[in-house]
C-alpha cells in the first residue's frame, strides 16, 4: 500500500516535472525569437529615424510604442521564466485533498508559485499565496473555510494533507499529516541548523503565522512574540504575500522594510528572490535621515548611541530618556501647534555679507500675508516670493556682469563664452542661496527643536538640555536620541519630503523604536500601511522602556505568536528563565543543557570551546557586552584563533565561521553556538540588563556557553540549577569540576 502510494506520487510528479522542463523550453525559445526580434527592431529604428522631426516624428513615436510594448512581454515572459526555474528545482511541497461541489476527489498541490497545464489552462500547482491554498496551512481536516478576494468565504471539506520533500523530480520523503504543528517536515527543518542566510519558511508556515501573513495590506499590525518565534520570517513571507495578493497595485518598489542595521539586511536578502520575487527597497532607521535631507549633520548610529549611554553620566541618560518620552512627543505637538500663531525662527538669508532677506521680513510674511495657510504652505509661498526676488536680482547682475566683461579689450572668449563666464559668477553668487531657498532652509529649524525642549516644561534642568542640545546641533552633530525630532520637523513643517508611492511598512524589532521615531516615518510616508514587529523583552538599549505596542494598541491590531522554533527546548527554557517568563513554547529539538563556566583562564577556555564546538561553515559567535570588551578579547584570541573575524558596525555583508561581536548588535540572528565571555556581575549590573542577557541567550541554535570570571550577574544567578550544567575550570586545579 504504501509503495503504491509512493509510486502514485512519483509518477505524479515525473509528469509535472516534464511539463515544467517543457514549459521552460517553450519561454526559452520564445524568449530567443524576441531578443531577436527586439534588437533588429531597434537597429532598424536606429537607422531609419536618426532624424526624427516632422513626418518622422509620428512614426517613430508609433514605432517607439510598439517597441515598448515589445519589451515589456519580454520581460514579462523572463520573470514568468524565473518562476519556472524556481519551480522546476521543487515543484511543490504540499497537497490538500478536498471535496469539490461536485462531490468529487480532488488534490490540489501547493508551490511557490502557479503552473497552469498549457493546452487547458488547468492549475497543476497553486501558488502558497492563493486564496485556497491557506486550507493548507490550517492545522485540521475536516470542515474548513477560505476567503475568496470579494471577502466571501467558501466552505470546503478537506480530507487530507500531505506533505512532500522534493528534489528537481525525486521524490525524497512523502507524509499524510492531519495536524500540523510539530510535524517532521518542520521538525527536519529545525535540525538543519547550516544555514547561509535566513531562508523561507513557506512549506513550514503555522497557522498562526498564516494569520499574519495574509492579513489585508489596510490592516495596521502589530505582531509581537518571543526569541525564535519567526516574527522575520512572517515579515518577509507577509512581503511576498502583499506582492502577490496585491499584484495590480503594488510591486517591489511600494513596500519599504525597515530593520535594525545594514548586516541584518543582508541576512534576510535572499528570503524574497527565493520565493521567486524581487527584493523591496531595504532600509534602516539611520539611512532614513538622508531622505529629509539631514545628511550633511554627523548623526550618531544607534549602536554608537548604545555605547555612549553605557558610560554616559546621569543627566545625560536623563536627557535621553527625556527625548524619547510621550510627555515630549505631546510637547512637541504642542509647540507646532504654537507657532502657527507666533514664535516660528526663521534665519536672516545673506548673500555674502549683504542682507538679502532679514528674519524679521520673513517672520511678517509667515504670520501677516500668508497668515491663513497652513505652515508649509506659507513657506512655499515665501518661497517663491524670494525665489522672485533673486531672479530679479541675478537680471540685474546680469546685465553688470555682461557689461563689465564686455567692456574688457583683451580677447576673452566668444559670445558664447562670455555667457558661460556670466552664469558661473552668478551661480557662485546666488547658488548657495537658492539652494538653501528650495529646500526652506530660511526655517531656523534646529532651534525649532531647541525651543521645542523647554516649551512648556521651562525649568533649570529643561533649560540646560535645551541649552546643550543647541551646543551639538551647532557642531553639526545629532545625537541618535535627536534624529527623531529633528526627522519629524523636518517632514512636518516643511511638508517637502513625503513619499506617497510607499504602500505598506514593515518595521523588525519594533521594541527599539520610539512612538516619535515611528511618527517621523509615518510623516514621510503618509500613504503607507504597518506591520510591526517586536518583542518588548528583547531589550538591547540601555535606556529603551518598551510601550509602543501599547500606545499603538488603539490603532492597530495586535497579533501574539508564542511559540518558538530556533533553540533547542533546553535553551528556550533557560532563556525563559531568565526573566521568569514562562509562556514561550518551544517547538525545538532536544539538546545540551546551556553551560555555565566559572574560569580563571578565559582565553584557553574559548579556545577549547573553538576548538572541540566549532565545525566548518558553522557559526560560532563570541559576544561580550561592548565594543571595547570585544576588540581587547580579538586582539587576545586572534594569535590562537586565527580564522576569528571581528563584527563591527562597518560589516555589510553577512558572514558564517568564528564571530565575535557586541552583544546588542547579535540581535535578529542566530548562531549554532554562542559563548557569552563577560558573563560578570559588573558588566551586566543595571537591572535593564536582564533583557541584554536573554536577547544573548536567545540567539543560540544548538549551544549556549556562559563564561564567567568571577560572580554571576543578577540576572543569571537566580535561575534553577535544572536550568544549566555548571563546569568549573580554575588552572592549578588538576581536573576541572564539572556536575
Ligand atoms: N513555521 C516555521 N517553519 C520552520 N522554521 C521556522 C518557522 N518559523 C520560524 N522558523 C525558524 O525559526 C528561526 C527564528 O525565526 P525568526 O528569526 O523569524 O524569529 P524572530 O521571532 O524574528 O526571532 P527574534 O525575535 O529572536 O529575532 C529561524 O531559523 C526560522 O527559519
Amino acid at each position: 500500500m504504501e509503495q503504491t502510494i509512493w509510486q502514485q506520487e512519483q509518477t505524479h510528479l515525473n509528469e509535472i516535472s516534464t511539463l515544467l522542463k517543457k514549459h521552460i523550453a517553450d519561454l526559452e525559445t520564445q524568449l530567443q525569437k524576441q531578443k531577436g526580434e527586439i534588437v533588429e527592431e531597434r537597429t532598424q529604428a536606429s537607422e531609419e529615424f536618426n532624424d526624427v522631426s516632422g513626418e518622422n516624428a509620428i512614426q517613430f513615436s508609433q514605432m517607439l510604442q510598439t517597441m515598448q510594448l515589445r519589451e515589456r512581454e519580454y520581460l514579462q515572459q523572463s520573470d514568468q521564466l524565473a518562476k519556472a526555474q524556481i519551480l522546476y528545482k521543487s515543484p511543490y511541497f504540499g497537497r490538500i485533498s478536498i471535496e469539490n461541489e461536485q462531490g468529487e476527489n480532488e488534490h490540489l498541490y501547493i508551490g511557490l508559485s502557479t503552473f497552469r497545464e498549457q493546452q487547458t489552462d488547468d492549475v497543476l500547482i497553486f501558488d502558497w499565496r492563493a486564496p485556497i491554498s491557506s486550507l493548507f496551512y490550517e492545522n485540521k481536516v475536516g470542515m474548513s473555510r477560505y476567503q475568496i478576494p470579494n471577502g466571501e468565504y467558501i466552505d470546503v471539506l478537506i480530507e487530507g494533507r500531505r506533505q512532500y520533500k522534493i528534489k528537481y523530480d525525486e521524490l525524497l520523503q512523502l507524509f499524510d499529516a492531519d495536524i500540523y504543528v510539530g510535524d517532521e517536515v518542520l521538525q527536519g527543518l529545525l535540525t538543519d541548523t547550516a544555514k547561509e542566510k535566513m531562508k523561507s519558511i513557506v512549506a513550514t508556515i503555522q497557522s498562526d503565522q498564516n494569520l499574519v501573513i495574509r492579513s489585508s495590506n489596510k490592516d495596521n499590525l502589530i505582531v509581537l512574540g518571543p526569541p525564535g518565534s519567526g516574527k522575520t520570517s512572517v515579515a518577509m513571507q507577509r512581503i511576498a504575500f502583499l506582492l502577490y495578493e496585491y499584484r495590480q497595485s503594488m510591486n517591489a518598489r511600494s513596500i519599504l522594510l525597515i530593520s535594525p542595521s545594514d548586516l541584518f539586511n543582508d541576512y534576510i536578502s535572499n528570503v524574497l528572490p527565493e520565493l521567486g520575487e524581487e527584493n523591496v527597497q531595504h532600509t534602516t532607521y539611520f539611512h532614513l535621515a538622508k531622505d529629509v535631507k539631514l545628511s550633511h549633520y554627523k548623526i550618531e548610529t544607534n549602536y554608537e548611541n548604545i555605547e555612549r549611554l553605557y558610560t554616559a553620566s546621569p543627566d545625560a541618560l536623563a536627557s535621553y530618556a527625556y527625548k524619547g518620552s510621550h510627555g515630549y512627543v505631546k510637547q512637541l505637538l504642542h509647540y507646532i501647534e504654537s507657532v502657527k500663531k507666533a514664535g516660528m525662527p526663521f534665519y536672516n538669508l545673506k548673500i555674502g555679507e549683504e542682507l538679502f532677506a532679514s528674519a524679521k521680513k520673513i517672520s511678517e510674511l509667515f504670520y501677516t500675508r500668508f497668515g491663513g495657510l497652513d505652515i508649509d504652505f506659507r513657506l512655499k509661498k515665501i518661497r517663491t516670493l524670494l525665489l522672485e526676488k533673486i531672479a530679479q536680482c541675478k537680471a540685474k547682475d546680469r546685465k553688470a556682469f555682461m557689461k563689465e566683461l564686455q567692456a574688457v579689450t583683451t580677447y576673452i572668449g566668444t559670445d558664447k563664452e562670455i555667457e558661460q563666464q556670466v552664469n558661473e559668477r552668478l551661480q557662485k553668487k546666488y547658488g548657495k542661496l537658492e539652494m538653501t531657498i528650495q529646500q526652506l532652509g530660511f526655517v531656523n529649524l534646529n532651534k525649532m527643536y531647541v525651543q521645542s525642549l523647554a516649551y512648556q516644561k521651562d525649568d533649570l534642568w529643561t533649560q540646560s538640555v535645551s541649552q546643550s542640545t543647541a551646543e551639538t546641533l551647532k557642531k553639526r552633530t545629532i545625537y541618535y536620541e535627536d534624529l527623531a525630532p529633528m526627522m519629524y520637523l523636518q517632514a512636518v513643517i516643511k511638508g517637502m519630503y513625503a513619499d506617497n508611492t510607499i504602500k505598506h511598512i514593515v518595521i523588525d524589532e519594533i521594541q527599539d523604536y520610539s512612538y516619535l521615531q515611528l511618527l517621523a516615518i509615518k510623516a514621510m510616508h503618509p500613504k503607507a500601511h504597518y506591520t510591526l514587529l517586536g518583542d518588548k523583552n528583547q531589550l538591547v538599549h540601555p535606556q529603551m522602556k518598551d510601550s509602543l505596542a501599547e500606545t499603538l494598541a488603539k490603532h492597530f491590531k495586535v497579533i501574539e505568536l508564542n511559540k518558538s522554533y530556533r533553540s533547542t527546548n533546553e535553551i528556550t527554557d533557560f532563556m525563559s528563565a531568565i526573566l521568569n517568563n514562562t509562556t514561550t513554547l518551544s517547538l525545538g529539538v532536544s539538546g545540551d543543557k546551556p553551560q555555565i563556566i566559572q574560569t580563571n583562564d578565559l582565553l584557553g577556555k574559548i579556545k577549547d570551546l573553538a576548538e572541540t564546538q566549532y565545525e566548518t561553515n558553522d557559526s560560532f559567535v563570541i559576544l561580550c557586552k561592548n565594543k571595547a570588551a570585544c576588540e581587547q578579547l580579538y586582539t587576545d584570541l586572534k594569535p590562537f584563533i586565527p580564522e576569528l573575524q571581528l563584527i563591527t558596525e562597518k560589516q555589510k555583508v553577512y558572514m558564517k565561521g568564528l564571530l565575535i561581536m557586541p552583544g546588542y548588535m547579535a540581535k535578529g540572528f542566530e548562531f549554532t553556538t554562542v559563548v557569552l565571555a563577560d558573563a560578570n556581575a559588573q558588566a551586566y549590573a543595571e537591572d535593564m540588563d536582564a533583557y541584554l542577557l536573554y536577547t544573548i541567550a536567545s540567539r543560540a541554535t544548538r549551544k549556549l556557553f556562559l563564561l564567567t570570571e568571577g560572580t554571576l550577574p543578577k540576572a543569571l544567578a537566580h535561575i534553577g540549577e535544572q536550568y544549566f550544567r555548571k563546569e568549573v575550570n580554575i588552572l592549578g586545579n588538576k581536573a576541572s569540576n564539572k556536575r
